[in-house]
């Protein structure tokens, strides 16, 4: 049976670590959420960040754009963000409504104030793997102290992530580069046959599609470390991209509920706290 990166606790531990920091800090972090509230799923975890961003000190502001916004009316909110001096991070919640370039707006916002990495300067900077401290998107980076946190360490292993997005799949792959895991990226155009002789020899594998039960026991290996990124709501519940059955080959395995969740949230607040101290620095 695999053994449970449990997310939830550790998450919890950052953000007792991070109540304090807080507490001690000067300023006080502000972070805006620039969302669509027509989207089910964006109201559902803006509503979690705003939460949890309370319970540690840091207030929010939530901007839900009108159902008619256009790329350029929200690149006008954006503008007004990063002008405003009292907003220390800016986060773009995934998906804006139909129609707006989300990679677009992704761009627009100041790198400074960039808490999810997703502008291209950040993203520069992760695959450049610069050394220097700067946002990086939170569900990849916590998945990273996730894996730190167990002791499980990328060198030398063959990695696959399956998924190619902004938000995941790109800095996924970044990340574990930089940590010196051999990487594939696999995605929508990768056949069957290739995609599961990929996973059959991968060391970790590393998920987020949005198909539930997308991943087979039969296509894991033995002891494999499997990272389940996916958040599909099926009958009300959250489940992943790895069918339960991944459990009985998989040797560490990331529940859905309880695993990435937590720690995207939790590096979130991380991050926001970050750019917050890197800004009283200028
Ligand atoms: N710019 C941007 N950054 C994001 O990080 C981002 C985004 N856009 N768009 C949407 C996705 C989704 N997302 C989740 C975070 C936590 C849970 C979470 O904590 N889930 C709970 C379960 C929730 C439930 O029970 O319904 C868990 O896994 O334990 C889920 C989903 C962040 N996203």
């Amino acid at each position: 049976m695999a053994k449970i990166l449990d997310g939830k606790a550790v998450a919890k531990k950052m953000r007792e670590q991070l109540t304090v920091l807080v507490e001690r800090a000067e300023v006080k972090p502000t972070l805006a959420v620039v969302f669509d509230p027509n989207d089910d799923g964006s109201r559902l975890y803006v509503g979690m960040k705003q939460r949890a961003a309370a319970k540690v000190g840091i207030q929010t502001r939530d901007i839900a754009v009108a159902p008619d916004a256009t790329t350029a009316s929200i690149e006008r909110i954006v503008a007004e963000l990063n002008a405003d001096e009292s907003v220390n991070g800016i986060l773009i919640q995934a998906p804006l409504p139909a129609g707006v370039d989300d990679a677009a707006v992704f761009a627009m916002v100041a790198p400074e104030k960039d808490i999810d990495g997703l502008g291209v300067t950040n993203q520069g900077r992760l695959f450049a793997n610069e050394t220097s401290t700067y946002p990086v998107a939170a569900t990849p980076k916590g998945v990273m102290t996730l894996l730190n946190h167990y002791g499980i360490d990328p060198r030398g292993k063959k990695a696959v992530v399956v998924g190619r997005s902004q938000l995941f799949g790109r800095p996924m792959a970044a990340l574990l580069l930089n940590a010196d895991a051999t990487v594939t990226i696999a995605h929508r155009y990768t056949d069957e046959q290739t995609l599961t002789a990929l996973l059959q020899e991968a060391d970790i594998v590393a998920v987020g599609v949005g198909i539930p039960g997308f991943i087979k026991k039969e296509q894991i290996k033995e002891g494999a470390v499997v990272l389940d990124v996916g958040m599909n709501l099926v009958d009300g519940k959250a489940c992943g991209d790895v069918e339960a059955a991944v459990a009985d080959r998989a040797g560490w395995l990331t529940p859905v509920p309880g695993g990435v969740g937590p720690m995207t949230i939790a590096t979130l607040l991380e991050s926001t706290f970050e750019a917050t101290l890197a800004q009283g620095q200028e």
